[in-house]
């Protein structure tokens, strides 16, 4: 099946240290994909190439028929491509609704900013993405007031407010309770209905939960890509990554 996003051959080196080496990759319209790989393997530089955050040494990364990296970080995002770091970056002194709507505006148009009050598209957009991160009755809340689970969820839903047709999360429940945890898991497979999802996770056990693909990055290259169980039980995989049988379960 072709590939809504297609890596070809990317390089990155920072002077002589060659950290995204020969990585290429297909990732299929509709699937929630987990990158995994050692501490080091090259998965936030990856993530930072395909969002324009950094610049490819060489190669090609192809977004539904767009070369991205020509392209600014602001660029690829009107592509349809959005971005969510591991440490949140949400406006404290704002609302969680006037979180929603500066996200909505600095995507569309910073001048919607001024009318954004009168813009029935974005009050249907936040509607909508309230209900989905679950944060309806927070509206109002000031975002500093917001539990670690509850700001992580807002800054997906910010993401959300740009409706991106790829969404790339780091560490998405880095820090949460288990039933935070739980949640987020239900959150993105929720998303994966409409958007295609690639999310950089350490914890091996909501991996399980929540891909359909997992990618597996060592020394800047693709090692496997394949279903869970593939994953677990290819022998390469283990040897670089997943450790004995004991440190899996
Ligand atoms: N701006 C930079 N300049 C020089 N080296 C860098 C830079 N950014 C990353 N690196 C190096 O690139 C390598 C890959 O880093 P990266 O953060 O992409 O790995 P990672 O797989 O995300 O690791 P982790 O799981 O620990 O977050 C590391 O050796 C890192 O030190």
């Amino acid at each position: 099946m072709p590939g809504v996003l297609e890596i070809r051959d990317l390089h990155k080196k920072f002077d002589t240290h060659h950290v995204i080496n020969g990585f290429s990759l297909d990732v299929v319209e509709g699937t929630l994909s987990c990158l995994v790989g050692p501490n080091g393997a090259g998965k936030t530089t990856l993530m930072d190439l395909i969002s324009g955050r950094l610049k490819p040494t060489s190669g090609s990364v192809n977004f539904r028929g767009f070369e991205l990296t020509g392209m600014s970080e602001n660029q690829i995002a009107k592509c349809g491509v959005g971005r969510k770091f591991q440490v949140p970056a949400v406006f404290k002194d704002l609302s969680v609704e006037e979180n929603l709507e500066v996200a909505y505006s600095h995507v569309t148009n910073p001048i919607r900013n001024m009318f954004r009050f009168s813009d029935a598209g974005m009050k249907r957009r936040l509607d909508e993405v309230c209900l989905l991160v679950g944060l309806q009755d927070r509206l109002h809340t000031e975002a500093g007031l917001l539990s670690h689970g509850e700001t992580q969820w807002l800054e997906i839903g910010m993401v959300l407010m740009q409706e991106p047709q790829l969404l790339l999360l780091d560490e998405p429940i880095a820090g949460m309770t288990e039933v935070e945890v739980e949640k987020t898991a239900r959150l993105l497979r929720e998303i994966r209905k409409s958007a295609t999802l690639i999310v950089v996770e350490h914890d091996m056990g909501f991996v399980r939960q929540i891909a359909d693909v997992v990618t597996v990055m060592h020394m800047g290259s693709l090692l496997a890509q394949g279903r869970i169980d593939e994953i677990e039980a290819d022998p390469k995989v283990r040897d670089v990554y997943l450790g004995t049988e004991e440190e899996i379960a």
